[in-house]
């Protein structure tokens, strides 16, 4: 799969909650490239906050709460309390200049729940499959949790992501090992892997900037392309000028 780097996010953003603040790279390339495509943005006049979806599904108990409860309230609760048909939370950051909210949806596991939870998965710009990384299982249902997720959405209009909890509960080995199987399913779901642990945190607010850097950039260009129907990318405007480099991002494992 080909897309358009555009690294914005990552660095010229002041988020409104400093858990969520971006981090900063020291890449001048492509931070020209951000003031850039910021005053186009401007100059199209979306100084308006942005808002993204993002859903979260996958088996119960593999932990979708807690590593929604790790980014957005740096909290790990380690009783578990099923989530009733959905919840959500919403993350606020300011990125390259603009307000941006990112909506994450919480949704429940049980089979008794799925009908009110499955409501909610429409208009997703983000698909997030969630499975165990200490219960293997739980790796082979995220085809069918995500088979449902896109039923109710555009497909090609979704970033999907396939994250593996609990690492912290895994020996190195069988971390490895996990992490293996997971790459090959993210593959064939055209997904980008990341393995997390909301206990010690690890790799959970990454996991988030990397969402939220997407859906913002996403949303941008599809407000670009509604604002100014001549813009196109590809038809030597505005965006492909702004964007020039464009990078493969292969759907293997991000977050080792
Ligand atoms: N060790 C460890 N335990 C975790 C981790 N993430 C979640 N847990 C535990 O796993 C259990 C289930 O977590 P939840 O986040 O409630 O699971 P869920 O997927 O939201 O469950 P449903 O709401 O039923 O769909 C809880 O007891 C958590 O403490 C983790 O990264 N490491």
């Amino acid at each position: 799969m080909y897309l358009f780097k555009w690294p914005v996010s990552i660095y010229a953003c002041t988020c409104y909650n400093p858990q969520a603040c971006l981090q900063m790279k020291d890449d001048w390339n492509a931070k020209a490239k951000t003031v850039c495509l910021d005053r186009a943005a401007r100059q199209q006049g979306l100084d308006r906050l942005k808002m993204s979806k993002a859903v979260v599904v996958g088996d119960l108990n593999v932990g979708k709460t807690c590593l929604i409860n790790r980014f957005c309230k740096d909290a790990f609760d380690r009783d578990y309390k099923a989530t009733i048909g959905v919840d959500f939370e919403i993350e606020r950051f300011e990125l390259s200049g603009l307000p941006y909210s990112l909506q994450i949806w919480d949704t429940a596991g049980q089979e008794k729940f799925k009908c009110i939870a499955s409501a909610y998965y429409r208009g997703a710009q983000v698909i997030i499959t969630v499975f165990d990384m200490a219960d293997i299982k739980t790796l082979e249902h995220t085809r069918q949790w995500l088979l449902e997720a896109l039923r109710e959405n555009e497909p090609s209009a979704c970033f999907i992501f396939l994250v593996g909890t609990k690492r912290d509960l895994l020996s190195p080995e069988e971390c490895q090992r996990t992490e293996r199987d997971a790459v090959k399913m993210a593959s064939e779901m055209n997904a980008e892997f990341w393995s997390v642990s909301s206990k010690t945190g690890q790799n959970v607010q990454e996991f988030f900037f990397r969402v939220a850097a997407l859906a913002f950039e996403d949303a941008i260009l599809q407000e670009l392309e509604l604002g100014n129907s001549s813009a196109r990318i590809g038809d030597g405007d505005i965006l492909s000028k702004l964007l020039q480099t464009s990078v493969e991002v292969d759907s293997g494992c991000k977050g080792m």
